[in-house]
This record gives C-alpha cells, sequence and structure tokens, in this order.
C-alpha cells in the first residue's frame, strides 16, 4: 500500500520566519499521509532542526558530487543537511536552466546515491496538450529521465502540467485520471511490483477548495503543491484532504 505525500515546493520564497509556518504545520502530520516541505536551499538546515514530522527535502541537485560548479548544491549537501527528498526535473528548471531529461536522469542518479529519495517532475505544455500529445510526452519524458533501479522507495513521481502550474487552471478529473493511469502502466511495465509502489502526485494550481476531488481520482497518491504550500493554513487543508481521501 502506497503511503500518500502532500509536498510542498516553496520554490524561491521563504526567509527565516517562514519556518513557523512548517511549525504550524505540526498539528496536521499525526493523520495517514507523510508530509513535506521543499524549502530554498538558505533554509534546509534550519527547517530540519524544527521539522519534527515534516520531511524536508531540496529542490535541486548538481549531477555530481562536489567541484567547480559556482552556486550549484549538490545532493550530499542536502542529505548532510538533513533533507530526506530532493526534487528534479522541476519545468522551471527545465525551462530557465535548459534542463534536459538526461540532466534529470543524471540528477535523479545522484539524490539516490547520496540516500535521498527523488520527486521526479513531468508535465506537458499546453500546446502539447492541446495538440492531442501529452501521453508521448509523458512516455517520452519517463523514458529518458527516470533512470534505471527506481523503487517504491527510492521515487516519487509528480505529474505537472506545465500550464497548470501557477494559473489557477487544472486538468478536467478525467484527465488527471487518464494521465496517472498511464503514468502507472508505464511504471508497473518497466519496473513491475516495484512501479506499483511508487507514488505519483498531482501538481498544479492545487488549493484546499479542489483537492479533495483531485485526491479521490485513482492513481493520485498526493500532490506536489506550489504556492498553497506556502501558508501553513492553506496547505493544512490540502493535508487533511489527503487524510480523508
Ligand atoms: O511544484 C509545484 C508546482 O509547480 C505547482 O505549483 P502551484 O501549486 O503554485 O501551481
Amino acid at each position: 500500500m502506497r503511503i500518500k505525500l502532500a509536498a510542498g515546493n516553496w520554490k524561491m520564497n521563504g526567509v527565516q520566519a517562514s519556518l513557523a509556518e512548517i511549525s504550524a504545520l505540526s498539528d496536521h502530520t499525526q493523520g495517514p499521509s507523510e508530509v513535506a516541505i521543499c524549502p530554498p536551499a538558505t533554509l534546509v538546515a534550519a527547517a530540519v532542526a524544527i521539522a519534527g514530522d515534516v520531511a524536508i527535502g531540496g529542490q535541486d541537485c548538481h549531477a555530481k558530487t562536489s567541484g567547480a560548479h559556482t552556486g550549484d548544491i549538490s545532493a550530499e549537501m542536502l542529505k548532510d543537511a538533513g533533507a530526506a527528498y530532493v526534487i528534479t526535473g522541476h519545468s522551471e528548471r527545465r525551462e530557465d536552466h535548459s534542463e534536459s531529461d538526461a540532466d534529470v536522469n543524471a540528477k535523479t542518479q545522484a539524490g539516490w546515491a547520496a540516500g535521498l529519495s527523488v520527486i521526479l517532475c513531468i508535465g506537458e505544455s499546453l500546446e502539447e496538450r492541446e495538440s492531442g500529445a501529452t501521453l508521448d510526452r509523458m512516455a517520452a519524458q519517463m523514458a529518458a529521465s527516470v533512470p534505471d533501479g527506481a523503487t517504491g522507495a527510492n521515487l516519487v513521481i509528480a505529474y505537472e502540467p506545465i500550464w497548470a502550474i501557477g494559473t489557477g487552471k487544472v486538468p478536467s478529473l478525467d484527465e488527471i485520471a487518464e494521465v496517472h493511469a498511464f503514468i502507472r502502466k508505464t511504471l508497473t511495465d518497466r519496473f513491475g511490483d516495484e512501479g506499483a509502489k511508487m507514488r505519483v502526485l498531482y501538481g498544479g494550481s492545487v488549493k484546499p477548495s479542489n483537492a479533495a476531488e483531485i485526491f479521490a481520482v485513482a492513481d493520485v497518491d498526493g500532490a506536489l503543491v506550489g504556492g498553497a504550500s506556502l501558508k501553513a493554513a492553506d496547505f493544512s487543508g490540502i493535508i487533511e484532504a489527503l487524510n480523508a481521501a
């Protein structure tokens, strides 16, 4: 049975005072779902210190363990700071930093080598959605981004339609169901029993107001949440919806 996961991605938001939002989640971590927050790298160690039952993750890592890579952070550094997760392949990294599927694959392997679980993001553009290319795109991204050796323990897939991120637009429940079923089949075809153990999250404009209906969709094992994870008052509503699903 898969433990559901409510993961917050703070993106480039948050200062020391924001850690109070993580502390404020403590009343919502006793349920059956796992809760994680991925703050900016500057806050990872401080977040771990006050996180309690909330798992902490990084938002990106370099593919190498160390070296002359100014401004980058290795998976080992995140692990050393106490992180349990790292996000790879977020569409904002793919777009802003020209990260390819091969880069995402290498970063994912780096995360595993450091002992982190990886939340690997895939998702289609609006153009791909409108041209009917969504499932082909998901197949291609998974084939190239997901390394051999993925297990239910070391990999979480986050399906994030790019056009739904931060826009307030959400695919229909049927569209979410279609993509999640396709992702699940692709994972089980390739990884067998382990593919059945991997969590598949939905991400893109998840709010307390729409979380319950999204979590009721088959093969949705939780959410990767951006804007609505910044405030405990919002994120706790999403956690409670997941606990109730
Ligand atoms: O990583 C999170 C996603 O990009 C979703 O962001 P959002 O909830 O602000 O749409």
